[in-house]
């Protein structure tokens, strides 16, 4: 069985490694010549732990090769995996699905045998449908082409892991005896995961979309909860780390994805939500997920309230002071900076007069694209010399090791603010450091919290 993946980005170009991983031959698809000239090279034009070498194990084999060209991946595939972004629309809520229109119309005209698409990119429920009628309406006469919905759960930083090993995996079938055969197909290509226990559930087409915008919906609603607790714990006191470690206990809760701080961001949850709001609208249900524009209103309330706190630790206006922020991608072990709150908090503070020097482990680059008029460092150290304040907003391990010992002798001015909940408040505080964090009283310096609490 030999397989193609289309669209080679973070989702697609994991997917293609993963698969040659699996023991098939692979040819990975996209758009984009400098991608493709690289990822032929062996060469990962994004950070991935553990996908680089996965990527040159298989690339040195010859099993996993990628091209630009539609027609020899018509020729190739017998699987016809379809991972191109599917970005919110300009102008709109709605997800942009000219992409995923586009990449199967072209494969199924060029498929020369008998083959299945499978979606993976996460689009609007009712697209799958949609995208079958439009593959029968381009396939060559004689050839046969079927449509699958097999949605992607991965997280970035953990891709190789969550790909390989998922909790679960969705396939949406026609609802015909094609719909039984492409389930046929899937089955083998994910003989290794079935095997060793992963779930399968299979549905149609409706619910696997549905599956998928509703876990990443669930996901940015629970950030959002204790996010919005953390508002209260702000005012009336409390710690909102302790809060979610004592609710998470109760297992119908769960302490993951309960993590308070700057709020989500990302190529997915945000972008997810509004198109699962715009869908909703479409379909005259928009009343039903209304909830979802609070989640997204908390998320940027915790953006504008990290400014606001800057601001007042600076004494009332940030004009000319020196911040040092710590983080510029999404979120830690990715290079992703989409929606980053680290990278908008940031921007936020440059355009109200703040001198801002940016450190990032990672994503420094993908960052200066998108906001060259901040200061890029390559170093804590670079980032933290003379500020006046240190703002933490992406809980990389070299953050969350630093000690207020090591950063004192650098900065003009001993004052942190942790928008990630990761450092000790105490060690801090006791350090003599104005430390303030997300959902934590502020504690004046010098004055341990224990005293506070008596
Ligand atoms: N990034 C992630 O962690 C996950 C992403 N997803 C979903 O997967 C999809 C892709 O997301 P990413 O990989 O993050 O996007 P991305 O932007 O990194 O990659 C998309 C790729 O598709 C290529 N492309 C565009 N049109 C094409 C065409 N017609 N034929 C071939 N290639 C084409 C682009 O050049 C780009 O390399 C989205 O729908 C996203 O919501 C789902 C789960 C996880
Ligand atoms: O559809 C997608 O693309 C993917 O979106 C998310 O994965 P990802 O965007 O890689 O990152 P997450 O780990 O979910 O984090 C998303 C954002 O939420 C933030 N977050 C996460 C957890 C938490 O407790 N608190 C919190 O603020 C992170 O810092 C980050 O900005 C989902 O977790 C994946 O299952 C999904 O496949």
């Amino acid at each position: 069985m030999r397989i193609t993946v289309l669209g080679t980005g973070y989702l697609g170009a994991t997917h293609a490694a993963a698969m040659a991983e699996l023991g098939f031959e692979v040819l990975g698809v996209d758009v984009d010549p400098v991608k493709v000239d690289a990822l032929s090279r062996g060469e990962l034009p994004f950070h991935e732990p553990g996908l680089p070498e996965l990527l040159r194990k298989h690339t040195g084999t010859g099993r996993l090769r990628f091209t630009t060209s539609y027609e020899q991946a018509g020729a190739f595939g017998d699987v016809h995996f379809v991972g191109v972004g599917t970005p919110q629309r300009p102008g709109s809520q709605a997800a942009d699905m000219s992409y995923v229109e586009a990449a199967v119309t072209a494969i199924a005209a060029a498929a020369t045998r008998d083959c299945v698409i499978a979606g993976k990119s996460t689009v609007p429920v009712g697209s799958a449908r949609r995208l079958a009628a439009l593959a029968a309406e381009h396939a060559r006469d004689g050839v046969s082409v079927e449509l699958v919905w097999n949605p992607e759960f991965l997280r970035e930083g953990f891709a190789v892991a969550d790909t390989l090993s998922p909790d679960r995996m969705v396939l949406g079938i026609a609802d015909d005896t094609g719909g039984a055969a492409a389930e046929a197909v899937l089955r083998q290509v994910y003989a290794r995961q079935l095997g060793s226990g992963v779930p399968l559930i299979v549905t149609d087409y409706e619910t696997a979309e549905l599956v998928k915008v509703a876990a990443n919906a669930f996901l940015a609603t629970k950030i959002s909860f204790i996010n919005a607790l953390s508002e209260i714990t702000e005012t009336a006191g409390g710690d909102i780390r302790t809060l979610a470690d004592a609710i998470g206990m109760d297992e119908r809760i769960g302490r993951k994805f309960l993590n308070a701080g700057v709020g989500f961001g990302g190529g997915c949850l945000p972008k997810d939500i509004r198109a699962l709001r715009a869908r909703a609208a479409e379909l005259g249900v928009g009343e039903s997920v209304r909830f979802l524009a609070e989640v997204e209103d908390i998320n940027t309330r915790r953006r504008e309230h990290t400014v606001a706190t800057v601001t007042e630790m600076l004494g009332g206006s940030v004009v000319g002071a020196q911040v040092a922020v710590l983080g510029a991608a999404f979120k830690p072990d990715s290079d992703d900076v989409r929606d980053s709150p680290a990278l908008d908090i940031a921007a936020r503070l440059h355009s109200i007069g703040a001198e801002v020097a940016v450190v990032d482990p990672q994503a420094n680059a993908n960052a200066a694209a998108r906001y060259p008029r901040l200061d890029y460092v390559e170093s804590l150290e670079a980032a933290v010399a003379g500020a006046e304040v240190v703002v933490l907003l992406t809980e990389w391990a070299r953050f969350k090791a630093m000690t207020p010992e090591e950063l004192a002798p650098l900065v003009a001015e001993r004052r942190i603010l942790d928008g990630r909940n990761v450092l000790d408040p105490a060690r801090w505080t006791d350090a003599g450091w104005d430390y303030r964090a997300l959902g934590r009283r502020a504690t004046p310096a010098g004055v341990p919290e224990a005293v506070l609490q008596e």
